[in-house]
């Protein structure tokens, strides 16, 4: 009988993935606009082999899913690719249904599996480069530590010559109808929510994402399963490629100027930069109230911008508190790319520069020179100091 939940990728294999339109905030904290999809797979044959399950809060439509395809068969097997709970918080639902299910983890699962979820029994623990043979199935393990969590690992398929990637070429956005790349207008409706999630959840640890990119470019691949995203069967080489440029840091000629403003002199003072900077000759530049911009958004443009310019008005001896917060963040991104300019604007004692100039300092990038800070409402020496500003960072780019 024709499936009517599921859909069929090879043969043997299913898509048996949920969407999330429930969900507003991922990790309760990155917008999501367009939902995001929880990718789950399974194998059938001689057993039938589960690959990375669901959040909990989908897990009854994921169970309708998993029924239509198995029926009265047992489940055998569960891959544990990464238990970060969007892909495992399912799983006591369906052990209460499967309870003799086999999971396949490595050893760093091993503790989270028991400290989540209570479980400690029937766990088949793999290590690098590792095959297990699962009836007429056979089934390769690579670690890819830290992308995006110490346990993560791949799970390679020789025969179909599938990958399943679990958050490695993921992207935020649910599949509406269509799984498939080919299937799908990618560049219209996921590539920027794929370089979002990226950024804001893969970005910080893209040394590691570079070695396990590099681990996985010897494997001849025909599909990759991520758990998030698209199904890559047509051009898988096309998202790796978006990752190996996303995690080397590919920035454009471009600036970014991200101010904070109570009053509108702070803003005042950014927009007599990005004078300076297009009169310097870059055309493509973009201000942002770091009050309005949601972080998630902010983080994602900055990763590929090349220079970067920070104002902000003081308060209570310190620096506006959304650019503080946007500061940590942003140190956590590690970003090796960038040219930063800073400004900073006060009334009294300021407090704004001097956290600006702490957070610049202590990244590995250059620094303009010109650091103007004014009190007040900028005048004319100062507005033209700003607009020097703006023009030095057009040029230390351009010169670049
Ligand atoms: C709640 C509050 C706290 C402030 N704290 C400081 C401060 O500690 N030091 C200072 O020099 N100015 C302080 N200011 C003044 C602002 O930094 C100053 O007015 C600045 O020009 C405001 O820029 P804006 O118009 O872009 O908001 C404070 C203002 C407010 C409203």
């Amino acid at each position: 009988m024709e499936n009517l939940l599921t859909e069929r990728i090879k043969d043997h294999l299913y898509y048996i993935g949920v969407n999330d339109r429930e969900t507003q905030l991922f990790e309760n904290m990155w917008p999501l606009p367009d939902g995001v999809a929880y990718n789950s797979f399974l194998m059938t044959g001689e057993k039938n082999i589960i690959i990375d399950l669901v959040k909990v809060n989908t897990v009854s439509s994921y169970i309708e899913k998993v029924q239509e395809i198995l029926k009265e068969d047992s489940l055998d097997y569960i891959v544990i690719n990464h238990v970060e709970p969007d892909h495992s918080s399912g799983i006591l639902n369906i052990l209460e249904l499967y309870p003799d299910v086999k999971l396949i983890c490595n050893k760093k699962t091993v503790p989270f599996l028991k400290t989540y979820y209570g479980i400690e029994d029937n766990l088949i623990v793999v290590s690098e480069g590792e095959t297990l043979e699962l009836g007429n199935r056979k089934l390769t393990f690579y670690m890819t530590p830290m992308v995006h969590w110490p346990e993560s690992m791949v799970t390679y398929e020789e025969e179909s010559k599938t990958l399943f990637s679990q958050d490695i070429f993921g992207g935020f956005g649910t599949l509406n109808g269509a799984i498939f790349d080919d299937q799908v207008k990618f560049d219209d409706n996921y590539y920027s929510e794929t370089t979002r999630y990226f950024i804001n959840i893969v970005g910080k640890y893209a040394s590691q994402a570079l070695k396990a990119l590099n681990k996985l470019k010897d494997l001849e691949i025909s599909t990759i399963c991520p758990v998030h995203g698209p199904i890559w069967r047509k051009e898988p080489e096309r998202i790796v490629k978006l990752y190996t440029d996303l995690a080397q840091q590919k920035v454009k000629d471009a600036v970014l100027i991200i101010y904070g403003s109570m009053y509108g002199n702070t803003e005042r003072m950014a927009e007599a930069v990005a004078r300076g900077v297009a009169k310097g000759g870059i055309t493509d530049i973009r201000i942002r109230d770091v009050g309005k911009t949601p972080f998630s958004y902010l983080l994602a443009e900055a990763w590929e911008t090349k220079g970067i310019i920070l104002g902000s008005c003081s308060y209570n001896n310190n620096i506006f508190p959304p650019m503080s917060f946007l500061m940590e963040e942003l140190k956590q991104q590690k970003m090796k790319n960038n040219i930063w300019g800073i400004f900073g604007s006060y009334s009294w004692s300021g407090g704004a520069l001097k956290r600006l100039r702490e957070f610049t300092e202590g990244n590995k990038c250059e620094v303009l020179e010109r650091q103007p800070e004014i009190q007040g409402a900028a005048n004319e020496e100062e507005l033209r100091e700003l607009i020097q500003l703006g023009e030095d960072m057009a040029r230390a780019i351009l010169e670049s």
